[in-house]
């Protein structure tokens, strides 16, 4: 099946009260490994490179033409969007949106509102034409994000009605206390804004720093309209934790393969875990009315 954009499934997640979820890749292992989990739980999948690890993962055009192969030789079935995570400004959208990207993130969140919404703009009227699906940010979310650790900025529900009505964006992350990488104590979301903002702006809501918040709430963040939900850490955390057994059972291993196969596994295993907790297994056949 060829890449789709991140916009019917969106719809269709909000729609039927479940949420996509966006699983970063950190190496070609990584796409190998959400791809089978997406396609073994037949849910509809949003495979993520993050800006600040294009360059690292050998550029837009490798990591699109990696992709697509994959989805290939995998015969993979079910809709697959692959999508650039934090864009860091207009070019850079561009730039993945010409090398065969279905989705882009433009992160302007860094930027004053009326900067924020003129770059999302800009992004938007690349990607129409190029049924490229679009995603923007207000607020901060704590933790790492492009390449800076920061605190929680909560968004505004006003600054994000502006930005959805005039850029014409197909998903918003709207920053509301969650943090990229592990959280110190609960996750504290502020729900009263996200239902605020769900209902006024009517738009798919994404979740950043989806890892390692528990199961109620994101149940109730997917009830109050997140449709997407970004995770990496989590990954991350089940690969390195299979690798070092790997070491610690054998020191003496040198096999790249041996070392290696036990991390893809654990990917598989998590982004399963997620998609039956974000209810996106056996997804894949909806298909939207409009
Ligand atoms: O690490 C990245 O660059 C990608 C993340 O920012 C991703 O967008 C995300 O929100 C995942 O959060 P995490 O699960 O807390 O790593
Ligand atoms: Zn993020």
């Amino acid at each position: 099946m060829a890449l789709v954009s991140m916009k019917e499934m969106l719809t269709l997640a909000k729609e039927g009260n479940y949420a996509v979820g966006q699983y970063n890749i950190n190496s070609l292992q990584w796409a190998q490994a959400i791809l089978q989990a997406a396609q073994e739980e037949q849910g509809p999948v949003i495979v993520a490179a993050s800006d600040r690890l294009v360059d690292y993962l050998g550029g837009f055009k490798t990591i699109a033409a990696m992709v697509k192969a994959l989805v290939e030789e995998m015969d993979i079935t079910v809709p697959v969007a692959l999508h650039l995570d934090h864009g860091m400004n207009v070019e850079r959208c561009k730039q993945a949106i010409d090398a065969g990207f279905t989705s882009v993130m433009i992160d302007g969140s860094h930027y004053s509102i009326e900067e924020n919404i003129a770059m999302t703009k800009e992004v938007v009227d690349y990607a129409k034409p190029h049924q490229v699906s679009v995603e923007a940010e207000v607020g901060t979310v704590g933790g790492m994000e492009d390449g800076l650790i920061g605190g929680v900025k909560y968004a505004d529900p006003y600054e994000c009605l502006r930005l959805v009505e005039e850029t014409g964006v197909d998903a918003l992350a709207a920053a509301l206390g969650s943090v990229h990488g592990p959280y110190q104590g609960e996750p504290q979301l502020g729900f009263d804004e996200m239902k605020q903002i769900s209902e006024m702006t009517g738009i798919p809501l994404v979740l950043h720093g989806g890892s390692g918040i528990p199961d109620y709430q994101i149940k109730k963040a997917i009830e109050l309209g997140h449709a997407k939900i970004n995770v990496n850490t989590e990954c991350l955390q089940s690969w390195a934790k299979a690798v070092r057994e790997v070491f610690i059972n054998d020191s003496d291993i040198y096999d790249n393969r041996a070392i290696t196969i036990p991390g893809k596994e654990a990917i598989v295993a998590t982004v399963k875990e997620k998609m039956r907790e974000f209810n996106t297994s056996n997804k894949a056949a909806e298909k939207s009315n409009v």
